[in-house]
């Protein structure tokens, strides 16, 4: 089996790297791939750089190229409800673009021909990471994610993706990723620890909460391939 873990920015793997400790490193495509194994399990990481072109580009590239059969995305995100906050754990169930806006035609807010709102993501590794959870007593918040090429700072535009949507946390990377590995065809997740409320304090609270959040969704992730 080998599997894919994927973050958008160096910090949402490094602790993967550091627990793993040796590992290959393959350049590609201006970017670099970890390969490396655990438990018997292939493991292939790399982070996309951000933004939803950049996270397209890195999970097509971990199917296609290096032969990902399920990916796993882990990293921080806004909370768009508010009972989430900082530290809090998020497993998607369903992925959207809160910037994909064609409505001028009479489409509904992110959506485009032969395509759809939400890419759901697989239920199999959703139960899995909702039985981590359980085992672990770690609370888990299962959501959806709205995904956009911005950086949410903003109480108005929060607002907006969270009643648009009926959205839990913004991020700018899952549904991209959603949309390939839908594509695909290849079992995918998103995990994400909030970093964040996606408000005017949004700047400094990512500042503060980005290293711990990320280690935070790293270790869940670690404590799932246990038990796959
Ligand atoms: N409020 C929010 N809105 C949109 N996305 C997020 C995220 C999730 N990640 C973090 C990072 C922010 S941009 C970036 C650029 N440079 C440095 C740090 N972050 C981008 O990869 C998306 C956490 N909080 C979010």
């Amino acid at each position: 089996m080998k599997i894919a873990i994927m973050g958008a920015m160096v910090e949402e793997i490094t602790p993967l790297l550091e627990f793993f400790g040796t590992y290959e490193t393959i350049e590609h495509a201006k970017n670099r791939y970890y390969t490396t194994s655990y438990r018997g399990i292939d493991l292939v990481i790399a982070y996309s750089k951000i933004g939803k072109v950049n996270a397209s580009l890195t999970a097509s590239t971990l199917i296609e190229k290096f032969g990902a059969q399920k990916l796993l995305f882990s990293g921080v995100a806004g909370a768009l409800n508010p009972s989430l906050k900082v530290g809090d754990l998020l497993v998607a169930t369903k992925l959207a673009q809160h910037d994909l806006d064609i409505t001028a035609f009479g489409h509904p807010h992110g959506y485009v021909p032969e395509g759809s709102v939400y890419v759901e993501t697989d239920k199999a590794l959703t139960e899995l990471a909702k039985q981590v959870a359980l085992e672990q007593k770690i609370p888990l918040l299962e959501g959806i994610i709205a995904t956009g090429d911005q950086f949410i700072c903003d109480g108005v535009k929060k607002e907006w993706i969270h009643t648009t949507f009926n959205a839990d946390a913004t991020e700018m990377e899952g549904a991209s990723v959603a949309v390939v590995c839908d594509a695909l065809n290849i079992p995918f997740c998103v995990l994400r620890a909030i970093s964040d409320a996606a408000d005017m304090d949004a700047g400094f609270s990512f500042d503060e909460f980005l290293v711990s959040s990320a280690k935070e969704s790293a270790q869940f992730i670690i404590a799932m391939l246990d038990e796959l």
